[in-house]
C-alpha cells in the first residue's frame, strides 16, 4: 500500500472513536472535490434566486418545503426532481449565476480544486445557445478562481437515459476545438444504470479519450459489479464515479487497487437514492481494505442535504479515521485528480502543513 492510500489505523494519532472531534480539523482541511455535479450543487440559496428569475417553475424555493422536496423515494424519483431543477437553468446567465456560486459554497468548504460535472446536453437542448454555454462557465470558473482561490475543472457527462443522441452532442461539444472550454479535463457517464448498458457509449468514450480528455464514467451505483467492469474495459475508466457495487466482486476489488483506478466514494448520496441501506452497511470499509484508492465526495449535496466536509466526517467515523488519517483521505483525492503533477504537489503539501500545524500542541 502507498503512502497515499488511507489505511485505518495506521497513524500513531488517537482515532476519532476516541474524544477528538473532526469537524473543526475537516473544517479547515485543504481538500479536492472529484464528483459533485453542476445543477445538483443549487444550493436552496442558489435555488431561490433562480427560481425569483422563472416563478413559472414547480420547484419550491421555502429551505423547509425544499427538503420535503428534496426527500427521493428511489434513483428514477432522484432524476426526476433533478431535472426539475435543471428546468430552471434557462439562460447564459442562470448558467454563470450557478457556476459562480456553486464555487463559493465549495471555497466555504477549503476545497481548492474540484472537477465538476457539467451536463450541456441538458441545457443545449432546452434552447441555451452552445457557445453562450461555454463562455458562461468559463466566465465563471475565472471569476471564481481570481475571488475565491478555487480551481475549477469541467467533466462533460452524458445523460445516459437520454440515449445515443445525447452522447453525440457532448462529445461533439466536448471535441470540436472552437467549442471546447479550456478549464474540460474529463467525459462521464451518468443517470441511471439500469436499462443502460455502459458498451453502447464506447464510440463517443473513444473520441473523447482520443481529444484527450479522461473517462470517468459513473458505474455500480445502482447496478452489479459487471457495470464497473464494463466501464474499466469498453469504456477505459480512469476513475469510477460510486462503484458501489464493486464490494460485491473481490477479483474487481483487486483489479482497481492494483491498477490505482479511484473510486468517487459518495456515502450520503448512496442513502438518499437508496443504492446502500444504512451508512454503517456502506461498503467503503471494504474498499479500503482491498487497498483500493478512495476519495471522498459529495455528488449533489444541496440535495441529500450535504456537504463535503460532513461527508469526511462520515467517513472518519465509518474508517475509524484521525486526523492523520483524514489527511491522507484528502490526499488521495489529490492523487486521483487530474491535476498537472506540480499542482498535486502543492496542494499535497498545503495538507500536510495544515496538518502538522494543527497537531503541534
Ligand atoms: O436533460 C435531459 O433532457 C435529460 C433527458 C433524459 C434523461 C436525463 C438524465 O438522465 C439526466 C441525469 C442527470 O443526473 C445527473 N446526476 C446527478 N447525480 C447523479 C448520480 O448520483 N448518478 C447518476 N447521475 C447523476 C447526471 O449528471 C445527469 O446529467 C436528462
Ligand atoms: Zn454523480
Amino acid at each position: 500500500m502507498t503512502d497515499n492510500r488511507t489505511a485505518p489505523g495506521a497513524s500513531a494519532m488517537p482515532s476519532t472513536s476516541g474524544t477528538r472531534d473532526p469537524h473543526a480539523f475537516i473544517a479547515g482541511l485543504p481538500k479536492a472535490e472529484l464528483h459533485v455535479h453542476h445543477v445538483g450543487s443549487a444550493s436552496p440559496r442558489i435555488v431561490a434566486e433562480l427560481a425569483a428569475r422563472h416563478p413559472d417553475s414547480k420547484v419550491p424555493t421555502d429551505p423547509e418545503a425544499l427538503a420535503d422536496y428534496f426527500t427521493f423515494t428511489d434513483f428514477a424519483h432522484f432524476i426526476q426532481v433533478y431535472l426539475s431543477v435543471v428546468d430552471l437553468i434557462r439562460t447564459p446567465e442562470d448558467v454563470r449565476l450557478l457556476t459562480f456560486e456553486v464555487a463559493r459554497d465549495l471555497a466555504r468548504q477549503q476545497v481548492r480544486y474540484a472537477e465538476l460535472t457539467v451536463t450541456p446536453y441538458s441545457s443545449t437542448r432546452r434552447g441555451i445557445d452552445e457557445r453562450a454555454f461555454m463562455e458562461a462557465i468559463e466566465d465563471a470558473r475565472k471569476a471564481a478562481e481570481s475571488e475565491f482561490g478555487t480551481v475549477l475543472r469541467w467533466c462533460f457527462d452524458i445523460p445516459g437515459e437520454a440515449g445515443l443522441v445525447s452522447a453525440e452532442e457532448t462529445v461533439r461539444l466536448a471535441t470540436d476545438d472552437r467549442l471546447r472550454p479550456e478549464g474540460l479535463v474529463s467525459f462521464g457517464l451518468g443517470g441511471p444504470e439500469i436499462g443502460v448498458p455502459r458498451p453502447q457509449f464506447k464510440p463517443y468514450f473513444d473520441r473523447a479519450i482520443a481529444a484527450g480528455l479522461r473517462s470517468v464514467p459513473h458505474a455500480g451505483e445502482t447496478t452489479g459489479p459487471e457495470t464497473v467492469w464494463d466501464a474499466l474495459t469498453e469504456l477505459r475508466a480512469e476513475r469510477i464515479g460510486h462503484g458501489t457495487s464493486s464490494a460485491q466482486d473481490p477479483k474487481l476489488l483487486a483489479h482497481l487497487a492494483e491498477h490505482r483506478v479511484a473510486l468517487e466514494v459518495c456515502p450520503t448520496s448512496n442513502i438518499a437514492t437508496r443504492a446502500v441501506r444504512t451508512l454503517d452497511e456502506h461498503p467503503i470499509k471494504e474498499f479500503v481494505r482491498a487497498g483500493v484508492l478512495v476519495t471522498i465526495n459529495s455528488d449533489d449535496p444541496p440535495m441529500f442535504g450535504t456537504d463535503l466536509n460532513n461527508e469526511y466526517a462520515i467517513a472518519a467515523r465509518l474508517l475509524d479515521l484521525d486526523e492523520q488519517g483524514l489527511a491522507a483521505l484528502a490526499k488521495n483525492a489529490v492523487a486521483a485528480s487530474f491535476l498537472d503533477e506540480p499542482g498535486k504537489a502543492r496542494l499535497s503539501d498545503e495538507i500536510d502543513s495544515y496538518t502538522s500545524t494543527w497537531l503541534t500542541p
